[in-house]
């Protein structure tokens, strides 16, 4: 899936200018309310990702909240204050006028806040002394390792704005894109050896990533023992779909075993998130739907609604996949199949439209 930003100076305005055309919004400020605002938190400093303090916060929120943004879409507003956060500490005072357009559906489990960030970050990044002028007249520009490091933790400082309590693994993906294993903050770049397709299935039920992740502190410390032998069976879990998609798989007979594998590990996994109370009436409908087809599903992100993820095995017949999308369709669901392991972020000098 992709998410596209455009950020480009603007030459006869002296504003900053975020609009978001997926929801038909712009927010705007002149530049001089933002520097009047902001500028006793210094900056800009692009290569010195810093986290936003409270007291910031505050001022952030309070620029935030003069775009009087509708009730209805009040959940945007995390995202604008993680843009004002990055835009200020990257760029500076500096107008322009950035765009952001995306496939992915808020809030649902696919991680497109991190996303969100990753793209402001890069876009930001690219437009800051700290990529030359001369790479920046190249079209698509390749973003090396120590880049990617840089704008991954920017990113992950504008996933804290709106999370609160991020891990990092999603804004690391969107990095790097593939397939990471990502266990307490230290990643691992997986090669696959099989070719992955899921049926994502879109509850449409909306939650919030902070309050269910802020659930399972909760419960952690009211069953600690409990909870720590949860996280240690998803722990293993990890290592062992981390070795069968990485063990090859010379014909379809040891590929139908590998998927058979990975579909019982997706089963057990989806357990234990229910066990961490993250699953959800309508998760559990997917769930039961998929199973009829003997299909494996498990929730993707932090759960509690959103989507669902499906495997859908090499040899399965597409007829069983018509079926099974349209009963799900027909609960009111919303599918789509998607290829596993996608690129990262990239850069693109020029391009506007
Ligand atoms: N295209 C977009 N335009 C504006 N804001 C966005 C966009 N995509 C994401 N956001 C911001 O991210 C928030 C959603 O983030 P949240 O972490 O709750 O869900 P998610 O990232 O989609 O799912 P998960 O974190 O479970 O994978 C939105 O409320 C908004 O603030
Ligand atoms: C639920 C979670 O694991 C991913 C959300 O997509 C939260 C996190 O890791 O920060
Ligand atoms: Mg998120």
């Amino acid at each position: 899936m992709n998410f596209h930003l455009f950020a480009y100076p603007t030459e006869n305005d002296d504003r900053l200018t975020l609009q978001l055309k997926d929801m038909a919004l712009a927010f705007s400020w002149p530049i001089g309310r933002i520097k009047e605002s902001l500028s006793s938190l210094g900056g800009p400093f692009p290569s010195t990702p810093t986290s936003c303090s409270t007291a910031s916060m505050k001022l952030i929120l309070a620029l935030v909240e003069e775009q009087n943004i509708p009730e209805a879409k009040i959940s945007l507003a995390s995202g604008v204050a993680a843009f004002l956060w990055l835009y200020t500490s990257i760029l500076g005072f500096k107008p322009a006028t950035v765009v952001v357009t995306s496939e992915l559906p808020l809030g649902s489990g696919l991680g497109s806040s991190a996303a969100l960030c990753v793209a402001f970050s890069a876009a930001l990044l690219a437009c800051s002394d700290f990529v030359n002028v001369d790479m920046k007249q190249q079209g698509w520009l390749i973003v090396g390792e120590s880049e990617l490091e840089l704008l991954n933790k920017w990113a992950f400082e504008g996933e804290k704005l709106i999370h609160g309590k991020p891990s990092g693994i999603d804004n690391t993906v969107s990095t790097y894109g593939n397939m990471i294993k990502f266990r307490s903050g230290n990643l691992t770049c997986i090669k696959s050896s099989m070719p992955l397709k899921m049926l994502i299935t879109n509850t449409k039920v909306g939650r919030n990533t902070k309050a269910l992740v802020a659930g399972v502190s909760e419960r952690t410390l009211r069953h600690p023992d409990a909870m720590n032998s949860v996280f240690n069976a998803v722990d293993s879990i990890g290592k062992e779909l981390a070795n069968v998609i990485q063990t090859p798989a010379p014909d379809d007979l040891s590929l139908n075993a590998k998927e058979e594998k990975l579909e019982e590990l997706m089963e057990m996994n989806q357990g234990l998130l229910q066990c961490m109370g993250v699953s959800h009436a309508s998760i559990e409908t997917v769930l039961r739907t998929t199973l009829k087809y003997k299909l494996a599903s498990k929730l993707t992100g932090a759960g509690g609604g959103g989507c669902v993820l499906t495997l859908l095995p090499t040899l399965l017949s597409g007829t069983i996949v018509d079926k099974v999308i349209s009963e799900l369709e027909s609960c009111g669901f919303q599918c789509l199949i998607a290829g596993i392991g996608g690129n990262g972020a990239e850069i693109c000098f020029g391009a506007s439209s």
